[in-house]
């Protein structure tokens, strides 16, 4: 296992902290249609949202933690560049949501550069040369086909899981997939994310707290940090990195198809403890979307017709739609199974005007 992922380099997470109780599925077991381990991961898509994704027995799973392993180390060499020149890809000029973006945490590191933390959006259609490509650096072009592969690997993985899920709720066949296909246009994107050291700071942690908006999210990351909301509480516990496991969790879109029978749970990051603390602190996400044009609305058929009808004032729109607004702070709000609750009167979202985190 130590070859094939490099947490083994970094400091173990905090011991005795509280961890978030994630079940393991087996992703070598939901590619041969194991009834157990397509009953375990629909639970965990109802109850939590989120999940182990153990990828270990799987040609493809493996190749997607030795892909995401390559991804962070270029992550790390492009982070290193100087400001203005990842600034040439940032927001808005170049794109207000598939760009590099940044929020300053206020202090100078030891060159007396003000640190930051930061991400970079690369969409799909980019990498897969479905669109006009945004400009971007030469470092993220001249790897695009390991984005190419990772985004490849990643859809399959989404698609089986999709699969699942389409079975699980009776839905007549391929409504997920048709919602989901890879050459239409959509949001699907691989984030790079980096955080330097920072204190816990309270009024940072709670503006990032936010559900994903899209379909399905593949996450890897190496250190702690990375907390969940406990359902029904308020409650915040840590999620722990698993060698060769990527996180899996549903995001918005899920819920709305299926009139809330599925979870998208909320979670947020802040920095990692003991001595994992003076770390720099990356993670690598792939999210994945509903295309473009997909209006954001309950499903027909199977057992989201069971689901009860909410009245309310959520806002009917296209995926893309949704995407662009909710990416640029324009739709301040979570998801939960009581529909849409808007944050907009909420004094922490007027804060500071950049808001890196809580936008995913
Ligand atoms: O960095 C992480 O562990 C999670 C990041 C995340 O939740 C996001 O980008 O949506
Ligand atoms: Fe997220």
């Amino acid at each position: 296992m130590a070859s094939l992922t490099s947490h083994h380099l970094l400091p173990p997470f905090a011991e005795g902290i509280k961890t978030a109780p994630l079940v393991s599925v087996s992703f070598a077991k939901l590619e041969v249609g194991d009834k157990d381990a397509s009953d375990a991961f629909f639970k965990a898509c109802k109850e939590l949202g989120f999940f182990y994704l153990d990828m270990l027995g799987s040609e493809l799973g493996e190749t997607i933690v030795a892909e995401a392993e390559k991804l962070n180390t270029l992550q790390q060499e492009f982070f290193k560049l100087p400001n203005e020149v990842k600034d040439k890809y940032g927001r808005p000029h170049l794109h207000p949501f598939y760009a590099y973006r940044f929020s300053e945490l206020g202090v100078k590191g030891e060159d007396g550069v003000p640190l930051r933390s930061e991400n970079y959006n690369v969409r799909k259609d980019d990498i897969l040369g479905n669109c006009e490509r945004l400009d971007c650096h030469p470092m993220i072009l001249e790897n695009n086909e390991l984005y190419k592969s990772y985004v490849l690997h990643c859809r399959a993985a989404v698609d089986c899981m999709l699969e699942h899920l389409n079975t699980q709720l009776q839905l007549p066949r391929g409504t997920l997939a048709n919602l989901h296909r890879i050459h239409e246009r959509s949001g699907d994107h691989v984030r790079f994310v980096q955080a330097p050291p920072s204190p816990y700071d309270e009024t940072s942690a709670r503006r990032a707290e936010h559900t994903d908006f899209g379909s399905i999210t593949i996450l890897f990351n190496w250190l702690g940090g990375l907390q969940i909301r406990v359902p029904d509480t308020t409650e915040w516990v840590y999620v722990r990195p698993v060698p060769g496991s990527c996180v899996v969790n549903l995001g918005d879109a899920l819920v709305r198809f299926t009139a809330g029978l599925l979870r998208s749970n909320i979670h947020r990051v802040v920095p990692p403890l003991g001595e994992q603390a003076t770390w720099t602190r990356n993670s690598l996400v792939f999210f994945s979307r509903p295309e473009d044009s997909v209006v954001l609305r309950r499903l027909k058929g199977g057992l989201v017709d069971a689901q009860p009808v909410t009245e309310g004032d959520e806002p009917e729109m296209t995926a893309h739609e949704w995407i662009m607004a909710k990416g640029t702070g324009k739709l301040p709000g979570v998801y939960t199974k009581k529909g849409f609750e808007w944050k907009e009167n909420d004094p922490r979202l007027q804060t500071s005007p950049v808001q890196l985190a809580g936008t995913a």
